[in-house]
């Protein structure tokens, strides 16, 4: 996810010899330093501003006690880790100028992401806000504990619409299409279809609407679709469960160091 963020800010610009990315499996970027731990990077004089967390919260005990000493008062001190509260990271970094948790999705990577920002201590919000701009949306959370919910919805969502561009696909050739012709339809009409809500500024409900004639063969399907709300709850436990892992996530990583 980390490098997906960082591909999509050198391709908007950003000056590769202000990056250093500290990571033993990071892939090399023309220009951008690479250090295989924090201690390479503190050897090569390595200093900065802004520190954004790119590993998984379960890494977070192993990193936060060599990184807490490096990053004090200058500090933006950034996560994208899934579960892990401003208040734990406030309490592993509590020397920071600031954190600030920010909840990406993939999407990122062609500027069409939604990140979701909390943020504690004295942040520089304009500079956040200007960092996160090529990245796509951004979303400013009040409320921090909204974070795991947000973080199941847009971080974690990108998948769920991609397991449903599969089963549409897969329902097309149980019926009679090649996988090639239902892969390449149902991306499509994916695309087509949230392209248009997001244009027309219209309901879903009232596009919908539109695309069911009366008597015709897409409210037959809808039909099928709204029964007893089997999709709505579907959906409700997809949710309930990945944001629930969240917070599982966040006690490991509590419990570590
Ligand atoms: N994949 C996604 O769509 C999203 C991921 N996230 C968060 O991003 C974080 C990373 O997730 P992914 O990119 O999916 O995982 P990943 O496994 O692809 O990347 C994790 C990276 O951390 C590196 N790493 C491991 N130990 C390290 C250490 N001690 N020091 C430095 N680097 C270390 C690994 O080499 C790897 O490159 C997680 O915290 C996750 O919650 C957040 C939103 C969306
Ligand atoms: O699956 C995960 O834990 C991370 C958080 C959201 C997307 N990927």
């Amino acid at each position: 996810m980390a490098g997906a963020m960082l591909d999509r800010w050198l391709a908007a610009g950003l000056d590769p010899a202000r990056v250093a990315v500290v990571d033993p499996a990071a892939t090399p970027r023309d220009g951008v330093a690479l250090h295989a731990s924090l201690a390479d990077w503190a050897a090569a004089g390595g200093t900065a501003d802004w520190v954004m967390l790119g590993m998984k919260p379960q890494q977070l005990g192993e990193v936060a006690s060599d990184l807490a000493p490096l990053a004090t008062d200058g500090v933006h001190l950034l996560s994208i880790l899934a579960g892990v509260s401003l208040a734990d990271l406030a309490e592993r970094f509590p020397q920071a100028r600031a954190q600030v948790r920010i909840l990406p999705n993939l999407a990122v990577r062609i500027g069409a992401g939604v990140s979701a920002v909390a943020r504690l201590g004295d942040a520089d919000g304009d500079a956040v806000a200007a960092l996160l701009a090529p990245l796509g949306q951004t979303v400013e959370l009040a409320d921090d504990a909204a974070m795991d919910l947000v973080t199941a919805f847009t971080g974690s969502g990108p998948a769920f619409v991609f397991r449903l561009i599969e089963a549409y696909a897969a329902a097309g050739e149980r019926l009679g299409l090649s996988p090639d012709e239902a892969l390449r339809l149902a991306a499509a009409t994916f695309g087509g279809a949230t392209a248009l809500l997001a244009d027309s500024g219209e309901k879903p409900g009232a596009l919908a609407a539109k695309v069911a004639s009366k008597g015709g063969m897409t409210q037959v399907g809808l039909d099928i679709l709204d029964t007893d709300g089997q999709l709505v709850a579907l959906m409700t436990n997809v949710l309930r469960a990945a944001r629930d892992r969240g917070r599982e996530l966040a006690d490991i990583a509590r419990g570590q160091g």
